[in-house]
């Protein structure tokens, strides 16, 4: 029987290498013999991709803060239905760029839900699906880079004032906190190659 793939999500605010580095990874991983999936959210599977949509287009007041968390869960529960579950059952590793604990610091630290709140909305969304590790890319400049990266044309959540994107930081930090075990905080700054070997080391007990 193949044994079950590891799951790993990357996380971090707007603009931190998570784009760059899921990819990186990956390549890192697959040089040690290892398959992986590489997926992102929101979406990751074309019904979360359609809900992406409805999330990060329109005017700022399309949804209210019940509505948003909850689409996030939608899309998410999609996306391991569809994707994530039956790549982790044929053995591969799963990359994801965000997952669940995006939810719990935007929508939950930032939004005004409080974490805990989101939290049980997402565990009936994902089940036992809780990634084995969870990166977060930590870097003062990301928002910088994103505004660089996206000019005029950042989405309806990347576009909230700062005040926003520094609760989702300190929720970050806080999650990471809690969750010592599953959670690790990585330092982003330097080259991506340097970022990229920091990430293999904090995979190193569940490498095979
Ligand atoms: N280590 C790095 N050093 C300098 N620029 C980087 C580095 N990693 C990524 N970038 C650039 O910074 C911007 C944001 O990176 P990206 O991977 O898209 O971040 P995210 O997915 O977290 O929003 C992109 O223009 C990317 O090319
Ligand atoms: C997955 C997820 C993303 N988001 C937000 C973070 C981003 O602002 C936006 C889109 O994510 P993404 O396309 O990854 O943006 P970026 O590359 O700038 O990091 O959705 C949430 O608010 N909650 C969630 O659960």
């Amino acid at each position: 029987m193949t044994s079950r793939g590891r799951f790993i999500s990357l996380e971090g605010g707007e603009g931190v290498g998570k784009s760059t580095q899921v990819k990186a990874l990956a390549a890192a991983l697959e040089a040690r013999g290892i398959s992986c999936l590489v997926t992102r959210e929101p979406g990751g599977s074309p019904g979360a991709e359609a809900i992406r949509e409805l999330l990060l287009q329109g005017e700022e007041t399309r949804w209210g803060a019940q509505a948003e968390a909850l689409l996030f869960a939608a899309a998410r529960a999609d996306h391991v239905e569809k994707t994530i579950r039956p790549a982790l059952e044929q053995g591969r590793w799963v990359l994801s760029d965000r997952f669940v604990d995006s939810s719990l610091a935007y929508q939950g630290g930032a939004g005004g839900l409080g974490i805990e709140t989101v939290r049980s909305i997402n565990a009936f969304a994902i089940g036992e699906h809780f990634p084995d590790r969870t990166l977060i890319l930590m870097l003062d400049e990301g928002r910088d880079r994103a505004m660089e990266r996206d000019r005029d044309a950042s989405d309806r959540i990347g576009g909230r004032p700062s005040e926003y994107h520094h609760k989702v930081e300190t929720a970050f930090r806080l999650i990471a906190a809690e969750e010592p075990n599953r959670v690790r905080l990585i330092d982003a700054s330097g080259s991506p190659d340097e970022v990229t070997q920091r990430l293999v080391a904090a995979l190193g007990d569940l490498l095979p």
